[in-house]
Formats: structure tokens, sequence, C-alpha cells
């Protein structure tokens, strides 16, 4: 059993209609996932909007309720409700794509940064002042910065008070649901690179939700491609950029610019080859409803939704 282990996760929504309001179908907003975690790697889901990676995150952490399969961590089965009362949400922690709106605005770093640990610590007044000084300075921010509130900051360093608030409890998991892709390109790198210093720094296990492939081949050791609640691929970084075998995930890499000139032109004929790939071999990479065939092993390191040959 390893750190974090998802096994043929299911998330549906309900779809209501009619006069009495019944349940007429579900949205298949993640739809048999699985996947494992090691302590202190980071693991990226990537895939386009809509393709469930919130909603598996949210799941893991315990915010949408999980229609089928098990989330283990630390060999903890968190869908068990005799597990409940385990106190595995100090563990896991969660920051949000935008700095911009997930800080309440009426309130003082030092009432964001202190919620949880006002949660799970007794801590007298200075206690908790000199502790979110601490974590304040940790993630680069001034320790004065704790009477301020959340406008005075730049969305850069409001992602900075949002990682502060996650580590205040020492967590081992977070799970980083677009952590920068409300920020400027050019403070991207800046809050990317302060997450691998503080994940060495504190042993920490990222799930790495993102739409941007090039981020995620900076950031990840291992990742999974979704489309439409299902994998298509799953395998270490470098051999899903080196050597991607599903369609859709050819196509993502296909679509990452690359900017050296001299590259450009095979790229173009890269692209090219993987649009004509696309057009004649669709129904060997998806079903008739248009989703991923069942994940296969082709290596240890790697698998791929295709259909069984034969
Ligand atoms: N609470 C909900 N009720 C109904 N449908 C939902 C709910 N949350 C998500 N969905 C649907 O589930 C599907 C997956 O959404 P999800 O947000 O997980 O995708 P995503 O890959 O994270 O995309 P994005 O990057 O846009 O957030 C979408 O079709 C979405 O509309």
């Amino acid at each position: 059993m390893g750190f974090l282990d998802v096994e043929d996760l299911k998330v549906h929504f309900p779809i209501r209609g009619g006069l009495l309001n019944r349940k007429i179908d579900a949205v298949r907003a993640v739809d048999g996932v699985s996947f494992s975690i090691e302590q202190g790697k980071t693991y990226g889901l990537v895939g386009e909007s809509g393709s469930g990676k919130t909603t598996t995150g949210r799941a893991v952490i315990g915010l949408n309720n999980i229609t089928a399969g098990k989330v283990f961590f630390e060999g903890n089965d968190l869908t068990d409700k005799k597990n409940k009362m385990l106190d595995v949400r100090k563990d896991i922690q969660m920051i949000f794509q935008d700095p911009y709106s997930s800080l309440n605005p009426k309130k003082r770093v030092i009432d964001i940064v202190a919620e949880p640990l006002r949660n799970y610590e007794r801590l007298t007044k200075k206690e908790e002042r000199y502790k979110v000084a601490e974590l304040l300075e940790k993630v680069g921010l001034s320790p004065e910065s704790i009477l301020k509130y959340p406008h005075e900051f730049s969305g850069g360093q409001r992602q900075r008070i949002g990682i502060a608030r996650a580590i205040a409890l020492k967590p081992k998991l977070i799970i980083a649901d677009e952590p920068v892709s409300a920020l400027d390109v050019s403070v991207q790198a800046q809050v990317l690179n302060f997450m691998k210093d503080i994940q060495k720094e504190l042993n920490l296990t990222y799930l790495f939700i993102s739409h941007d492939l090039g981020i995620v081949k900076h950031m990840c050791d291992e990742i999974g491609i979704m489309y439409k609640g299902r994998y298509v691929e799953e395998g270490k970084t470098g051999d899903i950029f080196t050597n991607p075998q599903h369609i859709y995930t050819k196509r993502l890499v296909a679509a990452i610019p690359d900017i050296d000139p001299k590259n450009r032109e095979k790229q173009k004929q890269f692209r090219e080859e993987v649009q004509r790939e696309y057009e004649e071999s669709y129904e060997s990479y998806f079903n008739e409803e248009g989703l991923a065939y069942g994940l296969k092993k082709i290596s240890d390191t790697h698998a791929v939704a295709l259909p069984e040959k034969g």
C-alpha cells in the first residue's frame, strides 16, 4: 500500500428534471480513475477543462462525495465512514486556483493564515501571532504583513499567503489545483520554484492539477492524463513526453509551443502527423460514446487506454 492510493474512483453528479425533479441522468465527472503517489513526489493530473481533474482532487480531500471507489491515505481508507473521525484532514491541504477569490477579502492575513491553526491547535494569541509571522517568513513575505488585507498584495503574494495557510498544520499531502494559472507568466515560475523548495524542506507530496503540460513537465514526477472523466494515459513524466502513446496525449504534446525557432518546422510536421493519425484511427482510441477505453499496462511505469488487440 502506497502513500496515497486512489482506486477506481467515480464521482457522478445527478442531473435532475421532470415534474418531480427526479434524477434523470448523471454527469460522469470522474469515471473509474486509479493512481498512486509516493511520498515526497509530485503527481500531475492533466487534461482540458471539464475532464474531471478538480473533481478528483476534491474527492480525495473529501469535498466531493464519492459515487464508487476507494481512497487510501497512508493505508487508511478515507471512504470508510468509520474513519471519518481520523485526523487526516490535518495532513491533507488544498491550494486553490484563484488567489483573488480564495482569500476572504474582509479578513486580515493573520486571521486567514491562523484559521487552520484555530481549528486544530490551542495556541495563545501571542503564540499564534508568532507562528503566523514565522509562516509568512517561510513563504517570503514580511512578518509585518500580518495585519494587512488580501487586496494589499499582488497575485503572486496572495498565492504565497494561500500556501502559508496550507502549510500551517504541517500537512503531508497538498492538492494544488491550478495554483498558478491565475498569475502572470512572469510570476508563475517564482511560485512554482518556491513550491518545489518547500516541498523539499517539508517533505511534501503534491497532487498537482493543471491543464498546462509545460508546467506539469517542470513540476511532476509522474502524470495522469484525463479525458472526459477517464484516464487516457499514465506514466513517468519523461516517458509521457518522449513517447506518448494515446492520440489525445500526442495532441497535447504536439500543441506545446517550441520556443526554439530551429525546431518549428519539425514540430509543425509532428503536429500534422498527429492530426492525420487522429483522423484515421479515432476508433482505436475512443469508444462509440467518445470515451477512452480502459487503461492497459505497457510497461511497469506506463499505461495507456487502447483497446485490446483482437
Ligand atoms: N457540483 C457539480 N455538479 C454538477 N456537475 C459538476 C459539478 N462539479 C463539476 N461538474 C462537472 O463535472 C465535469 C468535470 O469538472 P471538473 O471541474 O472536475 O473538471 P476540470 O478538469 O477540473 O476542469 P476545469 O479545469 O475547468 O476546472 C464537468 O462537466 C463539470 O461541469
